[in-house]
This record gives structure tokens, C-alpha cells and sequence, in this order.
């Protein structure tokens, strides 16, 4: 494990989960129920003691106060808060956008590459889109074969389209297919579903799942959006209100091929009675 900005001592809030049947917890936190078998080792533990911004104006902004979760190796954990809670300064915090702010962001294999996926999917607009993914790639890479993750988000067809000539929900295939394709050990989205119509995120989210499933990656991903998180996650980590506190940890041990429509709903209605407000 690698220590990066550490400016406090290595909390002992950080959270191993509490499993389906837990009560939420505390703003605080609450200590989890005895695991049965060893958790998986983490891959990442994040705790953000307090993070600060002072605004144009002058004034002290409290962005996060206390955040603390750990994400299991080949994990997918959804960080779900209220608008404007700092969600996005939690993620370019861990991204490693943004050091000024005090605790830890540890990760087992510091080595080894991060890929973010923004609600904007910054592409290269004078590029087309197999150069934008390639140029991702680091040189000795730049000639890998490139078909079998094109045919996987569908995008085969599209390769020597430009930005300019692609729907948001295409953008974002691109930008996914550029943040795997260099086969990150930790791979970080923003709302990367946001603004699109259902049916389009309905098959982005699939999409994602298929790239995820097939080169295994720790996953962290910003969501306001409950059934988005149901679908996708193994753990969802619920942020209070300004400034962002751990609200509580729900984890999902459910087996993706088992959560089928009626699986989601109860799912979604049993969490959202814990978690009042989040849906
Ligand atoms: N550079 C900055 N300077 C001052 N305040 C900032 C800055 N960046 C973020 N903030 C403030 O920090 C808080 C958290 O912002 P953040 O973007 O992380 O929230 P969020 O949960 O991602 O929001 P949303 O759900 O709307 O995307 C907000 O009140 C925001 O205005």
C-alpha cells in the first residue's frame, strides 16, 4: 500500500461494509457486523477527513467532513449523494486531481493506472475515434488490436467518425472504450450515464458491464441515481447532505446474473426505506 497525502493518521473509521440487512448508519458511521469469511483484500481505502475550498467571494467552503470506505479488489462500488454534497471532489481526490485536503487515498497497487470517465467525455475533437482511444494507450501499445473492445460497446462501425459527428450516449462509449483500453487497475466514472435517455444509458450501463466483466478492474462510480447503483455495484456507499459524511455502507452480494427486473425492484425499494431521501 501506498500512502498519498497523508495528513492524518490512517483512520480507523475506514468501512468494510455492513451487508443487505444493516441499519443505515450514523453521519458517523457504524462499526459492521462480524464478517462470516475474510472480505477480499482492499483495493482502495479512502478516508477524506476534511476537504475545503474557499470560494471567488473569499468564503470557507466545507466540502467533505468525514468520508471513509474501502473498495475490494475487482470490486464495483457507487458513491451515492445528494446534489452538491462532493461527490466530484471525492472522486478528483482520489483520482489524484486534487491533493489539498487532509487523510489518505491508499490503493494496493499504486503502480498501477487509473482511467477516469467524466460526465463530458473529452475527446479529442480534430481526432477520430480509434485515434482517441489510441493515443490513450502508452507507445509500446499503440498498434494493440482494438476490434474486440470496438465490437463490445458497438462501436465498430464508428471508428473513423469524429466527436463532433457522435450523440453524447456515443461520446461516452468512446470515452469508456479509451479508459479501458489501457487496462486500468482502478477505473473511476462520473455520472457517466447523466443526460442521456433512458434507453440509451439502459444500454451504456450494459455495456459497461460487459467491458467491466471482461478485463476486471476495481470500479468507482458517482451516481445520484439508486437503480443505476442497484444494477451495477457490489457496495454503495451513501454520502449525507453538504459536507459530504458517510451516511452508510450497503453492500450487494447478489450475483449479477441473478438480478433480473424483479430483483431490482424489491432491492431498490428495500434500500430506499433505509436510506430515506435517495430515491
Ligand atoms: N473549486 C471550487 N471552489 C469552491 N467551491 C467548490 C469548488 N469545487 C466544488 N466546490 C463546492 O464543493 C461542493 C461539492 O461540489 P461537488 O462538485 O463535489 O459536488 P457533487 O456532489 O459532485 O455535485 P453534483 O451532484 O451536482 O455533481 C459544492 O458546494 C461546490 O460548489
Amino acid at each position: 500500500m501506498t500512502d498519498f497525502s497523508a495528513t492524518v493518521p490512517p483512520s480507523s473509521a475506514a468501512t468494510t461494509g455492513t451487508g443487505p440487512n444493516a441499519d443505515p448508519l450514523s453521519e458517523r458511521g457504524s462499526a459492521p457486523p462480524m464478517p462470516s469469511s475474510p472480505a477480499p483484500p482492499a483495493s482502495l481505502d479512502v478516508h477524506i477527513a476534511e476537504k475545503r475550498f474557499v470560494s471567488a467571494d473569499g468564503t470557507d467552503v466545507l466540502a467533505i467532513a468525514d468520508l471513509a470506505f474501502t473498495a475490494a479488489a475487482g470490486s464495483f462500488t457507487a458513491l451515492i449523494g445528494p446534489s452538491g454534497c462532493g461527490k466530484t471532489t471525492a472522486l478528483r481526490i482520489i483520482l489524484g486531481l486534487d491533493s489539498d485536503f487532509s487523510g489518505h487515498i491508499r490503493r494496493a497497487d499504486p503502480e498501477g493506472r487509473i482511467a477516469a470517465v467524466f460526465q463530458e467525455p473529452r475527446l479529442l475533437p480534430w481526432r477520430d475515434v480509434e485515434t482517441n482511444v489510441r493515443l490513450a494507450l502508452p507507445p509500446e501499445r499503440r498498434a494493440d488490436d482494438l476490434g474486440p473492445l470496438f465490437e463490445t460497446l458497438g462501436l465498430a462501425d464508428m471508428t473513423r467518425r469524429f466527436p463532433g459527428e457522435l450523440s453524447l450516449g456515443l461520446a461516452r462509449r468512446v470515452a469508456l472504450a479509451r479508459a479501458v483500453a489501457i487496462r486500468p487497475a482502478l477505473l473511476l466514472l462520473d455520472e457517466p450515464f447523466v443526460s442521456l435517455d433512458e434507453e440509451t444509458a439502459a444500454r451504456l450501463r450494459a455495456l459497461l458491464l460487459d467491458v467491466w466483466s471482461a478485463r476486471p478492474t476495481t470500479a468507482v462510480m458517482v451516481t445520484h441515481n439508486l437503480r443505476e447503483a442497484v444494477e451495477l455495484a457490489d457496495r454503495i456507499v451513501f454520502l449525507t447532505e453538504r459536507p459530504a459524511r458517510l451516511r452508510g455502507v450497503y453492500d450487494l452480494p447478489t450475483p449479477r446474473a441473478e438480478r433480473d427486473a424483479f430483483w431490482q425492484e424489491r432491492t431498490v425499494a428495500e434500500v430506499g426505506a433505509l436510506y430515506p431521501g435517495v430515491i
